[in-house]
C-alpha cells in the first residue's frame, strides 16, 4: 500500500511545499495540467501525492482518507475539535506564517483589547437591539477565545472570504481573520486588539493515526521522515 500524501492545490501554499519537498529531495509535482489534481513523487518510492483544497487537508486526514498531510495549523486546529487524538505534527515547514486576530474599526478610539471590546458589547446590543458581529469563518477558535476571555454579548457572523470587508459592508462590526502583512487589515481601516493573537499559524506536514499504518507504509514514513530531517511522532514509533 502506499502512502498518500495530500498538499494544497493552489496558491502560494501549493508552490511553496512543492519547493521545501524539492529542497529535502523528494520531488512533488502535478501530473498533468494546472486543472488536473492528480501528482507526481520522485526520490522516494511508495508515496501517492494528491492535490485538494488546503481547508480539505484535515477533514481528510481525521477520516483516515491521508497518511500526511500539509495544511496550516490553523486549518487543523478550527476543523478538528480534539485534533491530537486523530493528528500528530511530523514537520512544522517555515512559511505561510499567519496570525489569527480579531480586529475592529479604527475609529472605535475606545477599544484596544477584548476587555474593551466586551464593555463595548454589552452597552451595543442596548443601543442596536441585535449583538455585536463578529464575521469570520474560525467560528470554534474564536468562541473557544472569547469565551475564556469572559466575553459574551455577541453573534458570530459567517464569511468565508474577503472577511475584512463585511464591517464596510455593515454586515458586521468587527471581524477575526488571518493577517501575515496587515495590508488588508490596513486598506480596510480595521485594527487589531492588542490582547496578542488567537493562535499563530504556519504550514504543517501532519501524519493522520486514525487507522493503522501497514508495515510497508511504516517503512516509507521512517524514510520520508529521515529525508525530511524531521523526528517521526510518539505514535509512530
Ligand atoms: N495572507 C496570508 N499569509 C500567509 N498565510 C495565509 C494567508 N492567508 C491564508 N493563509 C494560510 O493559508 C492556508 C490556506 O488558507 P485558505 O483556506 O484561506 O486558503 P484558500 O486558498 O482559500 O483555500 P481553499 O482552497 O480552501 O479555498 C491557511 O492555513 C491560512 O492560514
Ligand atoms: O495581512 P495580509 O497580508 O493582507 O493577508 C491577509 C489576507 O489574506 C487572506 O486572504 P486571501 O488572500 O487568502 O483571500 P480570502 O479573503 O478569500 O481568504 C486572509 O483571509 C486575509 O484577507
Amino acid at each position: 500500500m502506499t502512502v498518500k500524501l495530500g498538499i494544497p492545490s493552489k496558491g502560494r501554499l501549493m508552490e511553496q511545499t512543492l519547493a521545501w519537498f524539492g529542497d529535502r529531495e523528494i520531488g512533488l509535482s502535478r501530473a498533468g495540467s494546472d486543472r488536473e489534481y492528480a501528482g507526481a513523487v520522485s526520490g522516494i518510492d511508495g508515496v501517492e501525492l494528491i492535490l485538494l483544497s488546503a481547508g480539505e487537508v484535515p477533514r481528510e486526514l481525521a477520516a483516515g482518507r491521508l497518511h500526511l498531510g500539509v495544511t496550516g495549523t490553523d486549518l487543523v486546529r478550527e476543523k478538528i475539535p480534539l485534533w491530537r487524538t486523530q493528528i500528530e505534527t511530523v514537520a512544522e515547514l517555515g512559511f505561510g506564517h499567519a496570525d489569527l486576530i480579531i480586529a475592529v474599526p479604527k475609529f472605535w478610539t475606545d477599544v484596544e483589547t477584548l476587555d474593551d471590546l466586551d464593555a463595548v458589547a454589552a452597552r451595543f446590543r442596548a443601543d442596536h437591539g441585535h449583538r455585536l458581529r463578529i464575521a469570520t469563518k474560525y467560528h470554534r477558535l474564536v468562541r473557544e477565545h472569547l469565551q475564556s476571555a469572559g466575553v459574551a454579548d455577541y453573534l458570530i457572523v459567517d464569511s468565508q472570504g474577503a472577511t475584512e470587508g463585511t464591517v464596510k459592508n455593515l454586515t458586521a462590526e468587527a471581524i477575526a481573520d488571518i493577517t501575515s502583512t496587515g495590508a488588508t487589515l490596513e486598506a480596510n481601516h480595521l485594527k487589531v486588539l492588542a490582547d496578542g493573537p488567537i493562535l499563530a499559524s504556519q504550514a504543517t506536514l501532519f501524519a493522520s493515526h486514525v487507522t493503522p499504518w501497514s508495515e510497508a507504509e511504516q517503512k516509507t514514513l521512517t524514510r520520508i521522515a529521515d529525508m525530511l530531517g524531521a523526528k517521526l511522532p510518539e505514535a509512530f514509533i
